[in-house]
């Protein structure tokens, strides 16, 4: 069956689920965005089909409503949806990174009869808008749906059946469970990446060595903070209580350190970090969680630097793109010493056995 949908707001997340929903042969997508530049991008660019820049005309004729717009404009175009005179058949989601307060304005459309399926890509990136979309960047990641109670199954499996094409792990969640887990790991980092940028902000022109040695740790810890400052306003205005709770948890961990850097007891400090490491380890790595992720390809081959631009011939070749390129500098371990990272787990598999067929190089997937 045929199913039309509409996406509000064309920006990373709105462009890729746009961009993903196009490859089911049955789905036209249509496109609105706030932005006239990103509405015409979007157009050209193939992100949706066709565009409209009147949305609420456009919607009675939809199946299915995405907004994927920063969470206080999401609340307002629910509002605003009150009088549309949508059909009852007519499934409306979002995207945003909150649930509670959209959840509690789902439940205000139920009276009027318009369903709203709450929905979270637990992937994305600091970047932003429509340039930045990709059609698999859901892929393997956790997507959260926070259905209403006793919301009609049915109705959900729909969802679902179309949600299926990010080729993400959909999961039901309460929107209370989302905001908390959410604000634990996603909402707070970003409260500490930034917070750290801050810090370093600070040494200012006492000290303007400091931040250009900001590299590797750094910059890997704090890569968040570089996202789109509206988004995390409202992300954090809609869940600042859990986010609360975050902080003061944090707090008392922070003067635990405090204490043990003040008794400067080696055995536990070297404690504190083998405890985190440990955790840091177990991490499933099988699937992207809420963060960015790379896929890399361990190519076992001799430690000389002909080797890299072998493969990256190999590659070429078959033009398969690589987002990076490095030696890991030791051989103890069991992987190959040069790690490939590429866009997409499809992109590592066509080089996995592009390689294999061309080379007697071993490969890894870690
Ligand atoms: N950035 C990320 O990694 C993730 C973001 N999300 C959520 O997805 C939603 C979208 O985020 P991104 O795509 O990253 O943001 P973005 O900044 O890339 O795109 C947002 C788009 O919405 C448009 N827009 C803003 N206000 C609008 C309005 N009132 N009506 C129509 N269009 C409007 C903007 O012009 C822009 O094109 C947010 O709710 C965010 O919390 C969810 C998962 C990951
Ligand atoms: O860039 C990253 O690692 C992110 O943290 C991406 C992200 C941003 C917002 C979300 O609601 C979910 C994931």
């Amino acid at each position: 069956m045929k199913q039309t949908v509409l996406v509000v707001g064309l920006g990373l997340i709105g462009g890729s689920i746009a961009l993903a929903l196009q490859k089911s042969p049955n789905v036209r997508v249509i496109g609105f965005d706030a932005n006239s530049d990103t509405l015409q991008s979007a157009k050209v660019l193939g992100v949706v089909q066709d565009v409209t820049k009147n949305p609420e005309e456009i919607a009675k004729k939809v199946d299915v409503i995405v907004f994927a717009t920063p969470v206080n404009a999401t609340l307002e175009w629910m509002e605003s949806l009150k009088s549309w005179g949508l059909p009852s058949t007519t499934i409306v989601t979002d995207t945003g990174s909150t649930k509670s307060l959209i959840m509690e304005k789902a439940y205000e459309l139920r009276q009027q009869g318009i369903t709203f399926i709450g929905g979270h890509p637990m992937a994305g990136s600091h970047k932003s808008g429509v340039l930045a979309a990709k059609p698999y960047l859901f892929e393997n990641a956790y997507y959260m749906l926070t259905p209403l109670e006793g919301e009609n199954e049915e109705t959900i499996n729909n969802l679902q059946d179309l949600l299926q094409y990010t080729s993400a792990k959909l999961m039901r969640v309460t929107a209370t469970e989302h905001d908390h887990m959410t604000s634990v790991v996603s909402h707070f980092p970003h409260i500490v990446a930034a917070s750290l940028v801050h810090q370093l902000h600070a040494e200012g022109t006492d000290n303007p060595i400091t931040k250009l040695l900001a590299a590797g740790g750094f910059r890997d810890l704090t890569r968040i903070a570089s996202s789109n400052p509206i988004l995390w306003r409202d992300i954090t205005m809609q869940n600042r209580q859990q986010i609360a709770e975050q902080l003061a948890d944090w707090q008392a961990e922070m003067k635990r350190v405090q204490d043990l850097l003040t008794v400067g007891e080696a055995a536990q400090i070297e404690d504190y970090f083998a405890k985190a490491k440990m955790v840091r380890d177990e991490l499933p790595i099988s699937s992207q969680g809420a963060m960015y992720m790379t896929y890399d390809l361990y190519v076992d081959v001799p430690d000389y630097p002909g080797s890299i631009a072998e493969i990256t011939a190999f590659l070429a070749e078959e033009r398969i793109s690589i987002t990076n390129i490095r030696i890991v500098e030791t051989r103890e371990d069991v992987f190959g010493i040069l790690v490939v990272s590429f866009q997409n787990a499809d992109d590592r598999e066509r080089a996995a056995a592009c390689i294999q067929k061309r080379s007697p190089y071993e490969i890894y997937i870690s």
